[in-house]
């Protein structure tokens, strides 16, 4: 059974005090098992605390979070989500296979074949296997990326949540990026919710992008991406590609890019 659907019901979220502004306001969203979703927005606009809030990671003020049919809580306890970083945020002085063992052992409590054989698959999977023994400094961004990937892979959860995790990177590494994660959603077939500002990144890699808007964070308009895949840099070229790129950036509150 495929696991990892999220209903998201009346979420506001107002941080520090309860009578401060709501960062977000009555916001409803449903993420199906297995999906690649994309929240995109201006910078502000709430994605950040919406993905921490989907995945159970944040106490909204209000609103209910169900993951396959039970509070968000549950899955977190389970181990069931996943959370890339906008850095990667990788220990200097460990390798590729030690920073992706990492989080499972702290997890899980215990050093084994297990958490190694985990890591390993992993690093196959972000196509790492042969750097597997390379400290930090000797990778480049998009490799400490997706060692990061890996590092939430190795956990298996249901869910991925990644914040901009390729934001940093330069345009030509940032579109590898977009296809080799293309292929690990497609051979895992895990959820995963995406935040970016850009506009072709949301059309390239979702199913469903979910355009938010400012003051209080809502959603404004949600576009349901029917390209087929897999999606190459080829479907740049495609003409419905540059539609749904250019309805998206006329929907679009200044500040995110394209
Ligand atoms: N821990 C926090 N305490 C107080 N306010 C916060 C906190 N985290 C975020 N905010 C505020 O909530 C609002 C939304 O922030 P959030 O990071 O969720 O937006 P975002 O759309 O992800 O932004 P960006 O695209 O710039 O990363 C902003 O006004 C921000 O200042």
């Amino acid at each position: 059974m495929r696991t990892g659907g999220i209903s998201a019901r009346g979420v506001e979220m107002r941080y520090g005090y309860d009578d401060g502004p709501a960062v977000l306001e009555d916001l409803d969203i449903d993420i199906p098992s297995g999906s690649f979703t994309t929240l995109l927005g201006p910078s502000g606009c709430g994605k950040s605390t919406l993905l921490k809030i989907l995945g159970g990671i944040l106490e909204p003020t209000a609103g209910d979070i169900v993951i396959d049919g039970a509070p968000a809580a549950a899955a977190v306890k389970n181990r069931q989500i996943g959370l890339c970083p906008q850095r990667p945020a990788l220990l200097p002085w460990k390798s590729a296979l030690e920073n992706a063992r990492m989080l499972r052992e702290i997890a899980t409590g215990s050093r084994n074949s297990e958490s190694r054989e985990a890591a390993e698959h992993a690093l196959e999977l972000v196509g790492l296997g042969a750097a597997r023994h390379k400290l930090p400094h000797e990778l480049s961004g998009g490799m400490a990326q997706r060692v990061s990937i890996a590092r939430a892979l190795a956990m298996d959860p249901a869910i991925l949540l990644m914040d901009e995790p390729f934001g940093a990177l330069d345009a030509i590494t940032r579109d590898e990026m977009n296809e080799k994660l293309a292929e690990i959603w497609a051979a895992t077939g895990k959820t995963i919710v995406f935040v970016t500002h850009s506009i072709s990144e949301a059309v390239f890699l979702s199913d469903v992008v979910h355009m938010m808007g400012t003051s209080p964070g809502r959603i404004v308009e949600t576009v349901e991406i029917d390209l087929d895949r897999p999606r190459t840099s080829e479907v740049f070229e495609n003409p419905h590609f540059g539609e749904y790129v250019a309805h998206l950036r006329d929907q679009l509150e200044p500040t995110a890019v394209a």
